[in-house]
This record gives structure tokens, C-alpha cells and sequence, in this order.
């Protein structure tokens, strides 16, 4: 019930995505085993004149499972004509049904990959637009599992799929063959088929469960290699390697076992199939030889019927464990897809930005963490428009949090946001306003260029030696290798900490924002550098909103007209800043 609802569901996306092509598909499947059919019953008019054909005494046109007048044609021929002819027919039958088979064996392929990409693609999109209190909810090695592992199963899964459709097409041409030779016979053959395939049904839920138990073991495994990854720097210093081998160790061999416990249902089954075939095979030639008395040319069309459907039977039925082994990575990736698309934010981030005239007022709001005690109220706040504003507060007191309440990342619990008089959230284009820095400032594997661009490339150079130079970022990049072009490496590993920062904050002022926040961008910094920064955002005083949380409030003084404390989750209201006085915020 459950395999079949699965099934369904991923029949449903194969033709939803590409009806046009998968109904061609099919038809390709159809021609083929149509092709490979008529060849078969060509055959039959053959075998049966084999021992006919050098004497002249012929059975009657409707003897020949042909069309009467290609009967009476072929009659009319001299015998060893008749022969080469038929022998003709039957190669020229088989070239075409090899030619289409060649094109399916193509087109299918193109198919399953197209597929796969798209539901990449929509679950790449679908959880760029879910909420980030969702996504901050899950492992993202749940996601990258999901996007890789599984799917990549369910395109193996796919590519059976489509054969299968082939194998099933081939099915009812068969057995009309070996129906119109011995109508026993083949109904004795179909019954042994369905027996075997009930009898070996327990292999299908087996293959599901263990499907199952492949998902969750790549997605263990995706965990591991990730925080692996993350933390090698620091594994290795510590020299904490050994540790994390044996956790591999451990994950990698539950996959193994639950791949190698797949293969051997498969090849369980593909023994079985050959067993009971060879057995079937002789019982069918007893009977049809002892008990029908049937003629050996027609015994001999049967066995070269059975010796091609038994594999083909087999075949099937290894298909349909490919297939229901596959389906929990397509359930996995339609779970993860319908519950981003659930949390689907409203905001339309292509609107075009607009400018902040006033500033934004919190109103009683109050947030809490998902599964976390930890409550951000801001009971009452106004954060003046074209101002630079200092958030500050002790270790843990939820001044990132506020940020993201700013930053339209995450919804309040109640109370409102208020921008210029509009609700933050259904502020069309809001996202377009600001620029986030954050602390880890997200560098990414490509070019000085690329991480400018977000990977784009529609911005003039002079366009980003300004935003550079503004992030007190001109000198560093002149200096490297290939200037804009230079590799910064994955994460930017090419590039210190405060290289990596100051790049992050030309690449927020590229967007030109009204809103530019950073959360301690200054962090990872020496005095020298952070005074850079500390100057660059001074030089932005009047012209942008600024808000930046930093625990260096006393150095940056000179640059900032307010404050804002945070206490133990509570944000406390604007205060203007004084720089003269000594110790200018309580
Ligand atoms: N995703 C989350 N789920 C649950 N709790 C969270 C989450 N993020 C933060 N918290 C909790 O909320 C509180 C405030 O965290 P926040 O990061 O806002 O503090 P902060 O003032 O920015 O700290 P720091 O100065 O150390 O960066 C902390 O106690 C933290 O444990």
C-alpha cells in the first residue's frame, strides 16, 4: 500500500515534469517491441516451411500467421527465393526494432537526467525561499543528502524505470506469439510466472525497508564528511583525526552493509528466477512433447519464446526492487520539498528597492528560538533613518537575534516592524534595501571577482574598485597575484580573517543598501584594520542606515550617532551617543 502510494506520487512528478517525452517514450517502447514482435512471427511461417521448403508441398495461405496475399506472394516464389526472402524480412524487421531500440536507449537516459535536474532545481529554489527559522531547524546535511545522495538514487531508479516500461511493452507481445502456437502451453507459463512472482512478493518490501536504511545511512554520512570538513583545520592541530576515522569507520560500514544487503536481494532473486525457469522450461517441454504432441517446429518457436521472456521476466522483477529501493529517496526529497514549500516566505525579493526615509520602529515585538527558551523582546524602539547605531551588549544576550528581527530573517512572535509606517513583512523588496555582514562572512570558493559579483558578472570594475576602496579593501586586492582575478580558495582559505572581512563589506556596499547591518564584521581584525573599517563606515555617516553590533563600542565612537543596549534578551530604546563623554554608553 505504501510502496504503491509511493509509486504513485513519483509517476505523478515523471509526468507532470515532461508528459511530451515520457508519452514518446513510451511510444518508442511500443514501436520497438512491436518491431521485435512481427520479427518474432515472422519466424513462425519460417520454422514452419523449414522442412517444406525444397518440395513444393505448401500449406494453404491461412496456415501462415501472415496476410493472405503476402501468403499467396510468397508462394508463388521458387523455394529457395521464399526462403531468402522470409530470412530478409525477418533481418530488415530486426535492424528497425534494433534502430529504435538504439534511439530509446538514448532518449531515456536524456530523459532521467533532465528529471533529476529538475527536482534539484526546485528544491534548490524551494529552500532558498523557506524561512530561516525553518532552515536553522534541520542539519543541512539532511539537504545535501537529499541533493545528492538521493537523488542520484532516484535517477538510477528512473533510468529503470523507463526500461521497465519497455520489458512490460515486450510482455503481451510474446505471449500472442507463443499463445498462437500453443495456447496451453503459454497460459500453463504465465500461470508458473505469476506463482513465482507471488511467491516472491515479502522481496519487494524488503527492498523498500532497505532503501530506506540507505537514505538514512547517507545522510549519516554526508553529516560526518561535513563536520569533518568544517573542522579539519582544528582536527588536525589537535591531532584528533583517529576519532573521527572511527566514527567514518562506523558510518561507512553500516552503508556498506545495507548496499551489499541490497545486492544480495537482487541477485537472490536473479537465482531464483533462473532456477525456477530452467525447471518451468522443462516441465512446459514434457508436457508439450508427451501430452500435446506438438510438432517440434512449433516446440521450437516456444522454448526461443520462454528462452527470451524468462530473462526479460526476471529482468522485471529485478527492475521493480530497483524501483522500490529508489522510492524513499523520492519521498525524502518530496517530504523535504513540500515542507520548505510550506514555509515559503511572502516577501517578493524581486520588487525593486526602495529608499528608507524615516527609520524602523519595533512595537512590542517578542521572538523565541524554535525548541530554546531564549526569548529577544524589543518593547519599544525607533532606530533613526541615515544614523550609524551601535548594538551592544554581554556574550549571549541576543544581539544577533535582534539583527535577524531586523533583517526581516526571522518573523516576530508578535508585536510588529514597522519600516517608513509599513509592516517589514509585507514590505515588497525589503531585502533589496540591506546588507548584511555577519561574522562568518561567507567567502566563497572563486575569484576576488566572484565573491564581488555573488558569482554574476554584470558590474564595471571601477564599480567594484569603488565599493573596495570604500571597505579600505583597495590596497589588499592590488597586491594579489591577478588582482580581481585571484582565487580566494574554498571559504577563502587564501586570505586571512580580515581580508575576508573587508571583502564581505565591499560586497554588502556593492548593493548599494540603505540598510547596512554587520554583527562584530570587525571580529576577527587587528587594531590597525578595524580602525580601517571603523573609518570607512565613519565616511558613511548621513548617507546610509547603519547598524553594527560590536563589542569594540569605545573605538568606534567617533563614528556613530546611537546606541542600543541589549540586556539578558531585552533591546533597550535609541539612545544618542555622546563621543566626548569618557565612558559614553552606561
Ligand atoms: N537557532 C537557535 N536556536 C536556539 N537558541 C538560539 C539560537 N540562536 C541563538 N540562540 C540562543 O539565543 C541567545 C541569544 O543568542 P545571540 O546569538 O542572539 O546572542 P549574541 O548577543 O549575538 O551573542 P554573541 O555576542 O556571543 O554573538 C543565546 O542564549 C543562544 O543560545
Amino acid at each position: 500500500m505504501i510502496i504503491n502510494s509511493s509509486l504513485t506520487r513519483f509517476l505523478r512528478a515523471l509526468w507532470q515534469f515532461d508528459a511530451v517525452s515520457l508519452s514518446y517514450n513510451l511510444l518508442l517502447n511500443i514501436a520497438a517491441a512491436a518491431f521485435e514482435g512481427i520479427g518474432f512471427m515472422a519466424l513462425l511461417p519460417l520454422l514452419k516451411q523449414i522442412h517444406q521448403f525444397r518440395d513444393d508441398n505448401l500449406p494453404a495461405p491461412d496456415a501462415w500467421a501472415m496476410p493472405a496475399y503476402l501468403a499467396e506472394w510468397l508462394r508463388a516464389l521458387p523455394a529457395d527465393q521464399r526462403l531468402l526472402a522470409m530470412l530478409c524480412a525477418f533481418f530488415g524487421l530486426i535492424g528497425l526494432q534494433s534502430l529504435l531500440v538504439t534511439y530509446r536507449e538514448q532518449h531515456s537516459p536524456i530523459l532521467q537526467l533532465r528529471f533529476v535536474d529538475h527536482m534539484r532545481m526546485a528544491l534548490f529554489r524551494a529552500l532558498a525561499e523557506s524561512r530561516w527559522r525553518f532552515l536553522a531547524l534541520h542539519h543541512s546535511s539532511e539537504f545535501v543528502s537529499v541533493l545528492t545522495n538521493d537523488l542520484q538514487r532516484v535517477g538510477i531508479g528512473c533510468l529503470f524505470f523507463l526500461q521497465l516500461i519497455s520489458q512490460l511493452v515486450i510482455f503481451p507481445v510474446y505471449f500472442t506469439v507463443a499463445f498462437a502456437m500453443s495456447p496451453v502451453i503459454s497460459v500453463m507459463a504465465m500461470l508458473m510466472g505469476v506463482l513465482m512472482w507471488w511467491g516472491l512478493r515479502s522481496s519487494s518490501r524488503a527492498s523498500r525497508q532497505n532503501g530506506i536504511e540507505i537514505s538514512r545511512a547517507n545522510k549519516n554520512l554526508s553529516n560526518d564528511v561535513q563536520e569533518f570538513m568544517g573542522g579539519l583545520k582544528l582536527i588536525k592541530i589537535h591531532g584528533e583525526a583517529e576519532g573521527y576515522m572511527q566514527r567514518f569507520s562506523n558510518v561507512m560500514a553500516d552503508l556498506s552493509g545495507h548496499l551489499q544487503a541490497f545486492y544480495v536481494i537482487r541477485s537472490r532473486l536473479q537465482s531464483v528466477y533462473r532456477l525456477v525457469g530452467a525447471l518451468a522450461l522443462a516441465v512446459l517441454t514434457y508436457v508439450s512433447i508427451v501430452w500435446l504432441h506438438s510438432p517440434p517446429e512449433t516446440l521450437l518457436v516456444l522454448i526461443a519464446v520462454f528462452a527470451r521472456l524468462l530473462p526479460q521476466v526476471a529482468k522485471v522483477h529485478v527492475g521493480f526492487q530497483q524501483i522500490w529501493n529508489m522510492l524513499p529517496a523520492f519521498d525524502n526529497w518530496l517530504y523535504w520539498l513540500d515542507a520548505c514549500r510550506e514555509q515559503r516566505e511572502s516577501l517578493d525579493d524581486n520588487k525593486a528597492a526602495r529608499t528608507l526615509r524615516d527609520g524602523i520602529v519595533f512595537n512590542n515585538v517578542r521572538y523565541s528560538h524554535p525548541q530554546s527558551r531564549q526569548v529577544c523582546s524589543v518593547p519599544a524602539l525607533f532606530i533613526p533613518a541615515r544614523k550609524t547605531t551601535v548594538v551592544t551588549g554581554p556574550s549571549g544576550s541576543g544581539k544577533t537575534t535582534f539583527l535577524d528581527l531586523l533583517s526581516g530573517l526571522q518573523r516576530p512572535d508578535c508585536g510588529s516592524i514597522a519600516v517608513d509606517g509599513e509592516l517589514l513583512h509585507s514590505q515588497a523588496g525589503w531585502r533589496r534595501m540591506l546588507a548584511y555582514v555577519p561574522q562568518d562572512c561567507a567567502i566563497f570558493d572563486g575569484s576576488v571577482r566572484d565573491n564581488l559579483n555573488w558569482g554574476a558578472n554584470d558590474m564595471a570594475d571601477t564599480a567594484f574598485w569603488r565599493a573596495l576602496e570604500q571597505a579600505a579593501a583597495g590596497d589588499f586586492v592590488r597586491n594579489l597575484p591577478k588582482g580581481l582575478d585571484t582565487w580566494v580558495g574554498e571559504r577563502g582559505v587564501r586570505l586571512s580573517g580580515g581580508e575576508k572581512q573587508r571583502l564581505a563589506l565591499a560586497r554588502a556596499l556593492l548593493r548599494q543598501p540603505e540598510l547596512l547591518v554587520l554583527d562584530e564584521a570587525t571580529s576577527a581584525l587587528d587594531s590597525d584594520n578595524q580602525q580601517l573599517i571603523f573609518e570607512a563606515i565613519r565616511a558613511l555617516k548621513g548617507q546610509l542606515t547603519v547598524v553594527i553590533v560590536t563589542h569594540h563600542y569605545y573605538d568606534i565612537r567617533h563614528a556613530v550617532d546611537g546606541y542600543i543596549r541589549v540586556e539578558q534578551g531585552s533591546v533597550g530604546t535609541w539612545q544618542a551617543v555622546d563621543p566626548s563623554a569618557e565612558n559614553y554608553i552606561e
